[in-house]
């Protein structure tokens, strides 16, 4: 029998299932990777603190890594929430530490219902420690804005010129998510030499919590089956894509995409992918 690839995500938990932890391992499971996880912060609103975000210890994180290391081992690792410049510190050393030949970071700093997922003094050591070690650093346009000192992107060529002066970080690719632009869902993808395009129509819907980490969970699961870069890209494009597409709400609330739909549904969406300059 051949066994799965193996993909470690290092992440929070988000209570609600869309996001985070629980989006990265209903991936990973759909796209048939081993999935493992490293819970970094759990993140969910108690009523009377009103605090939401619950850091785990350096210890905890690095246990659950060693762990999982030395039980199973690792094809991929995926980063999301990582909260703290501590919590980058330690991950980038593990990251050294080991072998593990892809590597995707997706810079996530603040939720779309406003949860703010990494300290402001953060980002530096995110930039610094963590991007270098990246195969792939995946930010959508307000990460993109904080790694750049605050430079506004608004239409498909700052898009572009963001992810050639997002590569100076160190990172082997660099792909800058355009879907809070208007019109057809492009990112961007830059590798130090050529600028590709990918282009999804636009649907419809409130219901995207968890596309970034969905998305960056499926890259993460192409690579360690050996995927090249940008074919990972357009795949996990279109199961995304395909994962927004039948998004739903349980409540009032803005609701999760639906990571199961490309194997109930099928409809996997032509990604346009263009190489341009
Ligand atoms: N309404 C939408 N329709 C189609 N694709 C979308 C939509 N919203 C986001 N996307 C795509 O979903 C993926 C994940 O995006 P996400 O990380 O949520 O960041 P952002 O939406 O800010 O780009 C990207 O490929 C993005 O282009
Ligand atoms: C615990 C946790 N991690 C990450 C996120 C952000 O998820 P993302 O896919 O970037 O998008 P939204 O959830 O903001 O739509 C999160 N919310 N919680």
């Amino acid at each position: 029998m051949e066994y799965p690839a193996r993909v470690i995500t290092i992440a929070g938990s988000a209570a609600g299932g869309s996001a985070g932890i629980q989006a990265d391992l209903k991936t990973f499971q759909e796209l048939d990777v081993y999935g493992m996880s490293v819970v970094t912060a759990i993140v969910g609103r108690h009523p009377k603190t009103n605090k939401n975000v619950h850091p785990q210890t350096i210890e905890a994180i690095e246990a659950q890594f060693e762990t999982a290391m030395k039980q199973v081992g690792m094809d991929a690792l995926k980063t999301g929430m990582l909260f703290s410049k501590e919590v980058i510190e330690v991950v980038a050393g593990l990251i050294k530490e080991s072998t593990i030949e892809s590597v995707v970071i997706d810079p996530v700093m603040v939720g779309k219902m406003d949860s703010k997922l990494l300290k402001e003094d953060a980002i530096e050591a995110m930039k610094k420690r963590l991007i270098p070690l990246a195969t792939i650093i995946t930010p959508n346009i307000p990460e993109a804005r904080f790694l750049l000192d605050d430079r506004p992107i608004t239409n498909v060529e700052e898009l572009k010129q963001a992810a050639i002066d997002l590569y100076e970080l160190g990172s082997k690719f660099v792909l800058v998510k355009g879907g809070r632009l208007e019109g057809p869902a492009i990112d961007v993808l830059y590798d130090g030499q050529n600028l590709t395009l990918f282009e999804a129509p636009r649907i419809d819907t409130v219901n995207t919590s968890g596309a970034g980490c969905t998305y960056s969970a499926a890259i993460a699961a192409y690579l360690a089956k050996g995927t090249t870069v940008e074919k990972a890209v357009e795949q996990a494009k279109q199961f995304v894509t395909t994962a927004i597409n039948h998004g739903f709400t349980y409540t009032e609330m803005v609701g999760p995409t639906y990571h199961a739909s490309q194997r109930k549904y099928g409809d996997a969406f032509q990604i346009k992918v263009e190489k341009t300059n």
